[in-house]
């Protein structure tokens, strides 16, 4: 390891030398100077790292990109590109170059288990990227903290909160409160209308009342005005920023570098108001929410830990996880809904069904978060859901922490691992008719829900969704009570059209917009 420092130190001090000489008689702008070199020392140092490792195959990087062109272009997002490159070209695991960034991708259920599970440790970390560096402060946040004590102790207090305030009867009180407000006004929509609205008013409202405590009126401006910055970050960010892959763009950033920064800035200015008003208020005789329960962990922690374990949980490890309940619990929920939505609209027998189910457990009250288990359909409808419509397609970028293998190749210490969500849960070796919506396969022949073990989409291993035992029973009664208020149907002379957005990058498998026509029932 000590020899391929050594020569890509060197590689890096010819390719300043070299971008000198070039800039000196050329002198261009300094974002090209900054590309320049960027672009030499990554194609240096890729050269070096192909001698030295048995590296997966993938398709030949340039020296300026890598294969950053490759991610480009209208018509098929790249998650689905790399399942065609890995069935046609170079089978599951396959190397690419994000700009000079070595990137591995792993595209079937058994390399994705071998790295995340069996060699769950040596994948374990998260790579470091300066837009994400910046907007959790220093990697203080769990999403993007590399594997260490500090992620350990702020994901363990994180969960020990979520399982007190995003369970049982108070997450069930918050989600009726807001559903109740939500349903009322998509009822009196006079006709078609895109849900993605009103889903994303539901789910900003539930977390931000579950961590703040207060539910807000419908149409909030504080909110709505969080939300949009989300969309704006969501629609702007797609396939990541240069800034992230070429360094030296850092000092000179891009005009749409500076505004997804705004947009992240706008978004932990919102988070830090509330917060610094909880600690104002704050008595740890009257737990009132999540961030509340947040504090109380840091309080009790600075009476009983060290000063080392206090380092771990400053003011902006818990600024950060609340960021994290936003950042990494809205999106994937809200988007889920989307489709939910749009695959109950486009199959009126299977919503009739969940919803029969739904009204024998029922009857004349709204779902509670207790009638669960007694509906295996309409969790079947939610599975399906999160496997047709995987939401994180690419998941979170994980990082090697050491050499290590998969797949039977060499995989480098520090190396950018994505795991093909999208793939793995479209897989016509696994799934029997991928493409189609079909909730049957996830119960057995009595109707009870069955466990696939290819079925990921919280991921797996030792950064598998901290959020996935919430995240379930919320979505299930979020569908159960829209299922039970509203039949959902497509407007007159609409065609069902399940396709995804492929403007929103690697980063997120939305829908494409649609509208919807709901009925009371
Ligand atoms: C439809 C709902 C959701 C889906 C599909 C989903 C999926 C995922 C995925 C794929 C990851 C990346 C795992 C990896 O790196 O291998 C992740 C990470 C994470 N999720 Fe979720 N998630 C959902 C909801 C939530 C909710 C509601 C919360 C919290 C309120 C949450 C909190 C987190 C956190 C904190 C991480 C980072 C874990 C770590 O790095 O240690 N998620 N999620």
């Amino acid at each position: 390891m000590s020899d391929l420092l050594t020569t890509v130190r060197a590689s890096c001090r010819e390719a300043l030398v070299a971008v000198k000489d070039v800039s000196h008689r050329a002198p261009g702008s300094p974002t090209t100077q900054a590309l320049l070199v960027g672009a030499l020392v990554g194609f240096l140092a890729y050269k070096a790292t192909q001698k030295r490792y048995r590296l997966p195959p993938g398709p030949f990087a340039l020296p300026l990109l890598g294969n950053v062109l490759s991610m480009a272009g209208a018509k098929e997002a790249f998650y689905v590109k790399l399942r065609r490159w890995a069935k046609e070209k170079y089978g599951p695991v396959i190397t690419v170059y994000l700009g000079p960034v070595l990137c591995v991708f792993l595209n079937d259920t058994d390399v994705a288990t071998e790295a995340l599970v069996k060699k769950g440790e040596d994948f374990a970390g998260r790579p470091f990227l300066h837009s994400m560096d910046v907007f959790s402060e220093g990697s203080k946040s769990i999403v993007f903290a590399d594997y260490s004590p500090a992620w350990k102790l702020q994901r363990k207090i994180a969960m020990q909160a979520l399982r007190h305030y995003m369970s049982g009867k108070y997450l069930e009180k918050v989600v009726h409160q807001v559903m109740d407000m939500v349903c009322d006004e998509m009822a009196a929509e006079p006709g078609a209308f895109d849900p993605h609205l009103y889903n994303s008013s539901l789910m900003f409202n539930i977390i931000a009342t579950i961590c703040f405590g207060e539910v807000k009126a419908y149409g909030d401006l504080e909110l709505n005005g969080i939300r949009e910055m989300f969309d704006k970050f969501n629609s702007e960010f797609g396939n990541g920023v240069f800034e992230d892959v070429f360094p030296p763009l850092r000092y000179w950033p891009t005009k749409r570098y500076t505004r997804i920064m705004g947009y992240l800035q706008g978004i932990l200015d919102y988070l830090y108001k509330n917060i610094d008003q909880h600690r104002a208020s704050f008595s740890p005789d009257n737990i009132r929410d999540l961030t509340d329960s947040i504090l109380l962990a840091q309080s009790e922690a600075a009476r009983e830990e060290s000063a080392e374990v206090m380092a771990m949980l400053t003011d902006q490890h818990v600024g950060q996880t609340i960021a994290d309940m936003f950042g990494a619990g809205v999106d994937s929920s809200r988007l889920t809904l989307d489709w939910a939505l749009l695959y109950m609209a486009g199959h009126p027998d299977i919503q009739k069904r969940a919803q029969e189910e739904i009204d024998s457990v029922t009857g004349s009250r709204m779902p509670e978060t207790g009638d669960r288990h007694k509906l295996p359909f309409t969790q079947a409808v939610l599975f399906e859901t999160l496997r047709l419509g995987v939401v994180l397609p690419t998941a979170v970028p994980h990082k090697t922490l050491c050499d290590t293998t998969v797949g039977g190749y060499d995989v480098p210490k520090d190396t950018m691992v994505f795991v093909n969500q999208w793939a793995i849960l479209h897989d016509p070796k696994k799934w029997d008719q991928p493409e189609e919506f079909r909730p049957k396969r996830f119960l057995d022949d009595q109707g009870n829900l069955k466990k696939i073990d290819c079925w990921t989409p919280f991921s797996a291993g030792r950064r598998a969704c901290l959020g996935e035992t919430v995240a379930k029973p919320e979505l299930l009664l979020i569908l159960a009570c829209l299922l039970k208020r509203f039949t959902i149907s497509l407007p007159e002379g609409a065609v069902y059209d399940p396709e995804y957005n492929v403007e929103t990058g690697i980063t997120i498998h939305a829908p494409k917009p649609y509208k919807v026509v709901v009925h009371k029932r």
